[in-house]
């Protein structure tokens, strides 16, 4: 079977800092991963690599089989690879509604009419609704984002993200920032996105990467140290010590 996503060999260095090495890493359909490590460890970097925001210094992105090292993030999000920020990138002054049916236009190649008249047909408002309603946001579909609250506006970053008909979805720390009274919602979202959607997580709350994660990868110094089931990951002795050294690492700095 050939994967759906896969990189090869991915390298980054910033000057004489190599914050990516030499990085594998396949998925298929339907797969859920959760992708953890240290603060710093290059797991941002690594996302910014396989959307295009950053180039390489070595290795290959593969979607479907085709090589898309080459293209820029807007053709990768055309394909299919899209991501979330780990900090919202949302318009204040604009509703849900009005974000997600951009994105749908937008997708659609018919943005430029929102220039003459806002919404669109029939058939995205259609769209829009059942995407804020899978997110649980159509009681606020039409308040401004600047009222709503953080976990409704992560919530809105992933409707965004759909409106885009991913087949693989990166989400950068989907519950950061979100107060704990929020994170069933994120939770609950998570569960129920698309069955055959390949989604990578970034994530430092354990207690979700353990109920999201099918399969875990540690990045450690830019490196993967570990891969495997989310039960196994605690036991790892590469594990163990990868997050004790920055542990002490962030003593010694205090
Ligand atoms: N544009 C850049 N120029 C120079 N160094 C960079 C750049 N981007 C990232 N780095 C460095 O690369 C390393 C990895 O950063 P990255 O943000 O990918 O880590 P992370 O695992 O996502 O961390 P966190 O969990 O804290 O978000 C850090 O040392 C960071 O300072």
């Amino acid at each position: 079977m050939s994967d759906l996503f896969r990189v090869e060999g991915l390298s980054k260095s910033f000057g004489g800092l190599a914050v990516s090495r030499n990085i594998d890493l396949a998925m298929a359909a339907g797969d859920r991963l959760a992708l953890i490590g240290p603060n710093g460890a290059g797991k941002t970097t690594f996302v910014n690599l396989v959307t295009g925001q950053i180039r390489p210094s070595a290795g290959r992105v593969l979607l479907n089989g085709e090589d898309v090292t080459g293209l820029g993030a807007v053709r990768r999000v055309r394909r299919g690879l899209v991501r979330t920020f780990q900090v919202t990138r949302l318009f204040s002054d604009m509703t849900p509604e009005e974000h997600v049916t951009l994105t749908v236009l937008q997708r659609e190649g018919k943005a430029s009419r929102i220039l003459g008249r806002f919404r669109g047909s029939a058939e995205v408002a259609g769209e829009v609704e059942t995407l804020l309603r899978t997110l649980g946001l159509l009681d606020v579909a039409r308040r401004k984002v600047g009222e709503i609250a953080y976990g409704q506006q992560r919530l809105l970053e992933i409707a965004i993200a759909l409106a885009l008909k991913p087949k693989v979805l990166l989400l950068d720390e989907p519950a950061a920032g979100v107060p704990s009274s929020e994170t069933p919602r994120i939770e609950q979202a998570l569960e129920h996105l698309p069955s055959s959607l390949a989604v990578l997580m970034i994530e430092h709350d354990m207690d979700l990467v353990f109920r999201f994660a099918r399969r875990v990868v540690v990045l450690a110094a830019g490196e993967i140290i570990f891969e495997g089931l989310p039960s196994q990951v605690a036991a790892n002795e590469k594990v163990r010590e990868a997050y004790l050294g920055n542990y002490a690492h962030a003593r010694r700095v205090a």
